[in-house]
């Protein structure tokens, strides 16, 4: 999945199991007592139309034992308005890549994927949602 918001900052202790999806693969991200990951969440993705991609990532939990894991969600107010920046569009001759939206609606729908599980992966709902097919 990817984080929602702006960004997240994640503390993983000892034991693995979060990776991050690049080139078609699944890396594993070593858990350290002494770093901490953050995660480019969707947010930053649309005010920066696409410059920063939201970091795809999943937990495969070993099973043999207990995985505690910190986050720390960054997030903009539900009320606020998300849409390409002009720093990122207009200024530089590039047309938006999405469509404003509200980030608690978004937020809403990202939460009833959870909720509401849909039967095909293709009916979950993603920020590509909002994307501006030219
Ligand atoms: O458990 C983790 O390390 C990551 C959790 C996560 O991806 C999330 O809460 O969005
Ligand atoms: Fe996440």
């Amino acid at each position: 999945h990817e984080d929602p918001g702006c960004f997240t900052i994640l503390y993983q202790d000892e034991v693995r199991g979060l990776e991050v999806h690049k080139d078609d693969q699944w890396i594993p991200i070593a858990p350290s007592k002494d770093k901490l990951i953050v995660n480019i969440g969707d947010v930053i993705q649309v005010l920066s139309n696409n410059k920063f991609k939201s970091t795809t990532h999943r937990v495969v939990r070993p099973s043999e034992t207990n995985r505690y894991s910190y986050s720390f969600f960054y997030n903009v107010h539900g009320d606020k308005w998300v849409e390409p920046l002009p720093q990122f569009t207009k200024e530089i001759g590039e047309s938006p890549k999405y469509r404003g939206f509200l980030f608690e609606e978004y937020h809403q729908l990202r939460f009833r994927n959870r909720s509401h599980p849909s039967a095909r992966p293709e009916d979950l709902i993603h920020i590509t949602h909002y994307s501006i097919s030219n």
